[in-house]
């Protein structure tokens, strides 16, 4: 594709070259740079990549975009752009022949639920007989096709690359998790999105956004860009502020006060959630094989796009009854008196969400384990800390993915928040001992309760990634055979 083609609406200057080169392949990191690339130079927190341009055109890079003054003597056309992600977005767009714009784009944003609400809208859609695309944090979906990820939402050029895919076998409808970093970071830049979906604000990644006011300005970045409607959650208390931000249709879900879908006579217990939604004077039983509230609020955002798509209760309600997601309240299948559940939670209120679906019916002890992610926002650690301590009857603080952080240091900032409570805790900073030590303890009907890495098969530490499925370490403890 022509240079000059593929900078159509990007404000860029020509530092050198000529933009009537033809261009085969675009990178933002010179390790994928190949022959006949456009390189863009991205500033990042951790690297400049203007540093890497030599690596870039010795893979065969043949033209650059920068984002500040770099002295090149290769012979290659250099182009100078005001803000490289932006221009990423742009040129991928291009690139891809604008791929959004042939989808049903369905974003949705939260800082819990996006997963959860992403499979319930996909599972809905599919009912109907169409081909979905599902971007989002286990992995990338085309139809029943997976594709592994490393990020909730890609940047720009892998997200353009895969709608074009998407485009070409024919998928109609897309939804995918559009996280806050992404919206930051204009990965999303160039999605034209039809349906926006707000689940719920609280603390996270305030590492990254510094406080809940620009956490929050990043998410309404998705209000402000859909053009069919905006599904509300009216009960989270930034609502009003990303309906204020509302460029289309608002339709609005919640339980406790009035909403345009509305859920009622909620029941719940470890095999689900079961309630009444009521849509003005239309009723239809629902049952999730998902437990806990928060389930069912994940359902009412799934319903609202349905209804706005014209899809029928009934279908809804089939299409809702069978779906379960890896890592989100899975229940271990397993020849014991007790249950053991792995779940996602990693934020103080996913882990209120997670421990209140217990509350209500658990006749056992609820034996909870879990840790914080390493360079994440370490504020929410002793708020978790807390939140454990004033709903478990154990808790077992121990690792997660402690990447670049001495683990010991993460785990002392969440006893900080335990210590607020009664509730009695150990350490055990390995997790798989931690897990061990969990099975030897847990009686007959309690729970043992795996949380913060769900459906993750790894374990980030400062040196390495290891391998580290809580579903085999699980059977293998209780098989006896466990690799050490
Ligand atoms: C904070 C954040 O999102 N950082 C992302 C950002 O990193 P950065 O801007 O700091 O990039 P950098 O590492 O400084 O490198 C700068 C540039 O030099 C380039 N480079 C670097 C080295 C080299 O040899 N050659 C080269 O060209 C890099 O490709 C990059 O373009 O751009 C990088 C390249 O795309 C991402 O890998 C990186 O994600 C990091 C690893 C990350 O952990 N992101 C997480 C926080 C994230 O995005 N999470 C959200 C939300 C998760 C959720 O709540 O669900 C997500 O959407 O996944
Ligand atoms: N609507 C909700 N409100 C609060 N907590 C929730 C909600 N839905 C799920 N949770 C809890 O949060 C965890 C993460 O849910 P999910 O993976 O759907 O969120 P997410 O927004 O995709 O998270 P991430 O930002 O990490 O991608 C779940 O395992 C559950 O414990
Ligand atoms: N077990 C993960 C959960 C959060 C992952 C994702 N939401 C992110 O922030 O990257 C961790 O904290 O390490
Ligand atoms: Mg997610």
């Amino acid at each position: 594709m022509r240079l000059v083609d593929i900078l159509k609406d990007v404000k860029y200057t020509i530092v050198k070259g000529n933009i009537d080169v033809d261009v085969k392949g675009i990178c933002y990191d010179s390790r994928n740079s190949k022959e006949g690339s456009l390189f863009v130079a991205i500033k990042g927190f951790k690297f400049d990549g203007a540093d890497y341009i030599n690596d870039a055109v010795e893979k065969g890079a043949i033209a650059v975009a920068v984002e500040h003054e770099v002295s090149i003597d290769k012979d290659i056309t250099v182009i100078k752009v005001e803000n490289a992600r932006k221009s990423l977005a742009k040129i991928a767009s291009n690139y891809y022949g604008d791929p959004s714009k042939q989808l049903f784009m369905i974003g949705v944003t939260g800082t819990n639920g996006k997963t959860s609400v992403t499979y319930m809208i996909k599972s809905i859609l599919e009912s109907q007989n169409n081909k979905v695309g599902l971007i989002g944090t286990i992995h990338n979906m085309i139809g029943d096709k997976v594709y592994p990820t490393e990020r909730t939402t890609p940047e720009s050029l892998d997200l353009q690359r895969y709608l074009r895919l998407m485009v070409d076998e024919g998928v109609k409808y897309v939804v995918m998790e559009v996280s806050s970093h992404s919206l930051a970071l204009n990965r999303v830049d160039e999605c034209k999105f039809d349906i926006a979906v707000f689940t719920n604000l609280t603390q996270d990644h305030l590492d990254f956004h510094k406080t809940m006011d620009e956490y929050a300005n990043a998410k309404a970045k998705l209000f402000r860009m859909a053009k069919t409607a905006c599904v509300i959650n009216i009960d989270d208390d930034y609502s009003s502020f990303m309906i204020e931000n509302s460029n289309a249709k608002v339709v609005t879900y919640g339980i406790k006060d009035y909403a345009y879908i509305m859920a009622k006579d909620i029941k719940n217990d470890i095999k689900g959630a079961k309630f009444t939604v009521q849509i003005e004077d239309i009723k239809s039983e629902i049952a999730l094989k998902i437990p806990g509230l928060f389930s069912v609020y994940n359902s009412l955002a799934a319903i609202s796009v349905a209804f706005i798509l014209g899809i029928p209760l009934q279908s809804v309600k089939m299409a809702l009854k069978d779906v379960k997601i890896k890592g989100r309240f899975e229940v271990l299948d397993l020849e014991v008196p007790y249950n053991v559940v792995i779940d996602y939670a990693h934020t103080p209120d996913g882990l209120e969400n997670l421990m209140k679906a217990f509350g209500e019916y658990n006749t056992g002890k609820k034996i909870l384990l879990f840790g914080c992610g390493g360079d994440r926002d370490k504020g929410k650690r002793p708020k978790m800390g807390e939140v454990a301590g004033k709903y478990a009857d154990f808790v077992i603080i121990t690792s997660d993915n402690p990447r670049s952080e001495e683990p010991i240091d993460i785990i002392r900032e969440i006893e900080k928040g335990i210590k607020n409570t009664k509730c009695p805790y150990t350490i055990i900073e390995d997790r798989k001992e931690a897990i061990k030590y969990a099975l030897s303890i847990a009686k007959d009907n309690d729970v043992v309760i795996l949380a913060g890495k769900g459906h993750e098969t790894y374990q980030v530490l400062k040196d390495k990634v290891i391998d580290f499925d809580e579903r085999d370490i699980v059977r293998e403890i209780l098989n006896g055979d466990e690799k050490s």
